[in-house]
């Protein structure tokens, strides 16, 4: 195993990604930042120097388990302090597994600047992948606000509540199109502004040689949307997703939430005299937002070439059911999944709304909505400093007997709280995601959560109230996947299990940015006391001030 060193340097630059310009986190001058690319069991070292004028900073390494270094996960508020403007702190961990990750910011809705990028893992030399191809790529996928972070967090945090809307455009490896000429106030039809023929938002071009077999790493880190993504006249076949290998299925369309990866398998197979088009599409949202384009060039074309064809459609925006069947498809590699525990010790049940609390719109999981402390939990227990958040552990379900899941609440005010979940160490545990009405009358949105910490296994997936008498025997603990983030489809109930056998605290959150912002998420707490002494230098916040020693 190697140690891999990485110097980033974070700050504010004009960018134009999608051809209008506004300020966007650059990490040593790109978004998305630099690859990591590791090998299985390499150590990473990124020194990170927050050159930020005014803000704060942290970086979250989504996917990586950060066993033994749960002060590095990079979750401000959970596991460490903000790094504070002209701050270099260092983030050192393993990368334990194969597979494809992410990095991006874990600090208020910082993400949504650009401050993202993804981590590949190698196998070790001498071991093969169980599928066979001949080039390895990777695009990120993305939704692009031409607001500022802060215009949109103090929206949705203010009375009047100022929903983000839906974003302007879709990037595809950070580049997007966005329509200048729709823009009318004069300020903004300035060229300085927006402006359409900027080599900077010109299409990404993933070039391909004709007759072979490309493993495409496919990832969302989008603020909002769930995507479609298609290529033009290729099927792709999904071998793997959040890290762990899937029993090969084909699709047209991957449906793609925020916080997933998948690699596909392509065959550039087609016609190799022209180019194709590379496409997402918004679904589950009703969205003007116009396709996100890419450009599959065949070589020897002309890599700037457009295609010939009129990009496609995409998919039915309300059109659940394909949506449940490709999270259905997904099932660990026969021979190659670890089977879960068959039986759990305790089962969690999240029912997710969005609620009003003191006038403010919120999310909430059993009508408590997650407010950050200002101690990180990490610290806190682990230094034993009391009062630092509310000791009362939030509900492990909700009135399943009286709580209409399908309209409406005409009482929906929730409370905010920074209780946490604590679990018994070594524990197997299910949580079960339920879906539910939201503030708007006939409306259920798609939720993608993210667990900290852990790869879980997905037991099932069902529509309507989850029956905790007869649902658990439908669950699949033959061939489940295991995953880090999953999504929780209109209406319908998500049910995962884990074992807690993780010592720190960890995370567990819708990652639509404004959503866990709104408070849609929770903490949970293992084995704090086999967590190793705290590195300094994520400590020096809230109550732990004084504890920071240079
Ligand atoms: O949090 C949200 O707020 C809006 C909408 O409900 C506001 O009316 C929406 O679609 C969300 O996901």
């Amino acid at each position: 195993a190697r140690i891999r060193h990485y110097k980033w340097d974070v700050k504010n630059e004009f960018k134009s990604p999608d051809c209008f310009k506004k300020l966007v986190i650059t990490i040593n001058g790109r978004s998305p930042g630099p690859t990591i690319l590791a090998q299985q069991g390499d150590t990473i070292i990124v020194e990170l120097k927050n050159s930020l004028i005014t803000e704060n900073l942290a970086i979250h390494w989504h996917g990586i388990r950060q066993i033994g270094s749960p002060w590095f996960d990079g979750t401000e508020g959970v596991t460490q302090c903000p790094i504070q403007p002209g701050e270099t702190f260092k983030y050192q961990f393993v990368v334990d597994r194969p597979g494809t990750y992410l990095y991006h910011a874990h600090y208020g809705m910082q993400r949504d600047a650009g401050l993202y990028g993804s981590i590949r893992v190698a196998l070790p030399d001498g071991e093969l992948e169980p599928f066979a191809y001949d080039y390895d790529r990777s695009v990120i996928l993305n939704d692009w606000y031409h607001k500022s972070t802060n215009e949109l967090s103090t929206g949705l945090s203010s009375i009047p509540f100022q929903w983000v809307g839906e974003p302007q455009s879709l990037l595809i490896q950070g580049r997007g199109k966005f329509d200048c000429s729709s823009l009318t106030s004069p300020s903004s039809t300035d060229p300085k502004v927006c402006n359409s023929s900027n080599p900077e938002c010109s299409p990404y071009v993933l070039t391909v040689i004709p007759g072979k077999t490309y493993r495409l790493r496919v990832s969302s880190l989008t603020s909002l949307s769930a995507l479609s993504f298609q290529i033009e006249g290729h099927n792709m076949t999904v071998v793997e997703a959040d890290g762990h290998y899937v029993e090969p299925f084909v699709v047209k369309n991957l449906f793609i939430y925020s916080g997933e990866t998948y690699s596909v398998l392509i065959k550039t197979d087609q016609n190799p005299t022209r180019n194709y088009w590379m496409q997402t599409n918004i679904v589950s949202r009703s969205s003007n937002t116009s396709a996100g384009l890419a450009i599959l060039n065949y070589y020897p074309n002309h890599p700037k070439r457009s295609p010939p064809s009129s990009p496609s459609e995409g998919p039915k925006w309300d059109d659940v059911d394909p949506r449940v069947a490709q999270s259905l498809s997904i099932r660990a590699r026969k021979g190659m999944g670890r089977a879960p525990p068959q039986t759990s010790d305790r089962v969690i049940v999240l029912l997710n709304t969005q609620n009003e609390v003191n006038g403010f719109r919120r999310w909430s999981v059993n009508n408590v909505s997650f407010q950050h402390p200002k101690t990180p939990y990490l610290i806190s227990l682990k230094h034993k400093l009391t009062g630092q958040f509310d000791e009362k552990p939030p509900p492990d379900g909700y009135d399943f007997a009286n709580y209409n899941i399908y309209v409406k609440q005409n009482n929906s005010n929730a409370t905010t709280s920074n209780g946490i979940y604590r679990l018994k160490f070594n524990t197997t545990v299910d949580i079960i995601l339920q879906n539910a009405n939201t503030m708007n009358p006939n409306n259920s949105e798609t939720h993608p959560w993210h667990l900290h910490g852990h790869d879980f296994w997905v037991l099932g997936y069902g529509s309507g109230k989850f029956d905790i008498d007869n649902d658990p025997k439908k669950y699949n603990l033959v061939d489940p996947i295991e995953k880090n983030t999953v999504p929780v489809h209109p209406y319908g109930w998500t049910a995962l299990r884990f074992v807690a056998n993780n010592p720190g605290t960890w995370a567990f959150h819708c990652h639509i940015e404004s959503h866990f912002y709104m408070g849609m998420g929770i903490v949970l707490e293992e084995g704090i006391e086999r967590v190793g002494k705290l590195p300094s230098s994520i400590l020096g916040c809230g109550a732990s001030k004084g504890l920071r020693v240079p």
